[in-house]
């Protein structure tokens, strides 16, 4: 499911690099601690947990309004109900076989562009250009005002007020994220919610009061993105965002590993003119027990936190962003931005690292032509520009080897000094019972975070210990021209 923008692109985590700065709590703005009563949706509270599930009636209702619309696959495969998660999701009506349809939601229940063009926000909307997902947002905020009159008054009315994300926590909460990339990510997230509330509070809510009669305010934004971010199917992006009520209510689980979509967009009806949203389960689930689905893969825990407030124990989960960049005050900056672009890459490049995964293979030769200086600098002339790479996916000279570690080493102890926690305290919180949701967020992304920079500074430590026994460019290269053999000795043609 979900993602209303990418916050890998919009936010990088700067916060490793060549010249490492390490992360800190930055928490610019005190965030309100409790939504202005608005009269539209409900905002954000410092609770410890998500919103509860919403009431038997409203319940029911929505159950009414979904199969009124013949969104429940008309068999009537999977029910909303309450479930161990907290919240909603789907149980099973009776034994289902893998790739049975649960839901086939109608294009008209879907809140999308299409619906903001054609709800009374569209003329407004229409002439401001938004980005996809705030249209969308207004649109959720737009309904919430309208109360009953809406037509998504029921499925409003069993939305969750927020989730365990971390967009939601209070500064408090998120004093137990203290040093982690999440934190520096959430915070980046908020800010940039909070400069698009402002842009779309001057340009389109204030000059449309009679479309948002109560006060808007940035939690009431805030949930809407929230909203957004934990309920939209991953694929449906840009201008294909939608929320597809009833669909929506499908909680994720990693026993499912199948990398095959679980939906489909169709057309059903005579000569197929009518779009719906199918939604099948992944696997057979027997009667009552609930439907799941994965929701994405490849999302580090920090993102799931983030997403959807939750975290896994798989440790393929555990990742951390290494950024690195080639500094302006770089003699040989020029040379080497040339080369790092001839290569596919930039001034900044980000590698994601996963917990018992080896390095990304692109992270050493870059390493390497970031620290590229001294009696090293000759590779980079324009005469060696198309081969440089190629030298530097090998260990260059015991000098540069010797600094990219130095480089990474001193980088790690600096970013694993801003926890404030140890792995082995982190692993004691987790082995306690009833940890609070979301305390077991926090400390498993925090000890996640820290593990990975351990497993970088060991691969570096040992390769610091192994520096005497490498080959270097020179040694490569005198092989090549066949001046020494391959156990080390130099050739003699006299002898
Ligand atoms: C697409 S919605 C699913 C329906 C949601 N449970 C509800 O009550 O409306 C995604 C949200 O469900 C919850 N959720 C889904 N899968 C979960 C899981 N495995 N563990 C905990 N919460 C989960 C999280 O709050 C997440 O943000």
């Amino acid at each position: 499911m979900a993602a209303a923008i990418h916050h890998h692109h919009l936010l990088p985590p700067r916060l490793l690099s060549v010249h490492p700065q390490p992360p800190r709590l930055r928490l610019r703005r005190p965030l309100p601690r409790r939504a202005a009563a608005s009269g539209a949706a409900a905002g954000t509270s410092s609770s410890t947990a998500a919103a509860p599930p919403p009431t038997d009636a409203a319940l029911q209702e929505f159950r009414r309004w979904v199969s009124s619309h013949g969104a429940d696959a008309g068999a009537g495969a999977a029910a909303p109900a309450a479930v161990p998660e907290g919240g909603l999701g789907l149980v099973a009506a009776r034994d289902l076989p893998r790739g049975e349809v649960l839901a086939e939601v109608p294009k008209k229940l879907w809140l999308d562009a299409d619906a903001v063009a054609a709800s009374d926000l569209g003329g407004a909307v229409g002439r401001g250009g938004l980005r996809p997902w705030v249209a969308v947002a207004l649109l959720l905020l737009r309904e919430a005002a309208r109360g009953a009159g809406s037509p998504w008054a029921p499925y409003l009315a069993i939305l969750p007020r927020q989730t365990d994300s971390t967009i939601f926590w209070s500064e408090e909460e998120l004093l137990e994220i203290q040093g982690t990339q999440l934190l520096s990510t959430t915070m980046g997230v908020k800010e940039y919610v909070q400069s698009e509330f402002e842009s779309v509070e001057a340009e389109i809510i204030s000059e449309n009061r009679e479309l948002f009669p109560g006060t808007v305010t940035f939690n009431d934004f805030l949930w809407a993105f929230g909203i957004l971010r934990s309920r939209v199917f991953a694929e449906l992006r840009g201008d294909k965002l939608a929320l597809i009520p009833f669909a929506d209510l499908v909680n994720h689980s990693d026993d499912i590993t199948s990398k095959e979509s679980s939906w489909e967009i169709k057309g059903k009806g005579l000569f197929g003119r009518d779009v719906v949203f199918s939604l099948r389960t992944p696997v057979n689930v027997k009667s009552g027990e609930q439907i799941y689905i994965q929701y994405d893969l490849d999302k580090s825990n920090a993102e799931l936190a983030l997403d959807y407030g939750f975290t896994e124990s798989n440790s393929s989960r555990d990742a951390y962003t290494l950024t690195l960049e080639i500094s302006e005050s770089d003699p040989f900056y020029d040379d080497k931005l040339d080369i790092a672009e001839l290569n596919g890459m930039g001034e900044t490049a980000y590698f994601d690292i996963v917990l018992g995964e080896s390095l990304p293979p692109q992270m050493l030769p870059y390493l390497r032509l970031l620290c590229l200086g001294g009696t090293d600098a000759f590779l980079l002339e324009a005469l060696f520009r198309n081969a440089v790479w190629g030298h530097l996916e090998l260990p260059v000279s015991q000098d540069n080897e010797e600094a990219i570690c130095q480089v990474i080493r001193n980088a790690c102890k600096s970013a694993l000094g801003a926890y404030h926690t140890t792995i082995e305290e982190d692993e004691e919180l987790l082995g306690s019972e009833n940890l609070q949701p979301r305390l077991q967020i926090a400390v498993e992304v925090r000890a996640g975070e820290k593990k990975v920079l351990q497993q970088i500074d060991d691969i570096f430590k040992q390769r610091e210990e192994e520096l005497d026994g490498l080959e270097y460019y020179q040694e490569r290269r005198l092989k090549d021209i066949g001046l020494v053999g391959d156990n080390g000795e130099i050739i003699f043609w006299e002898s």
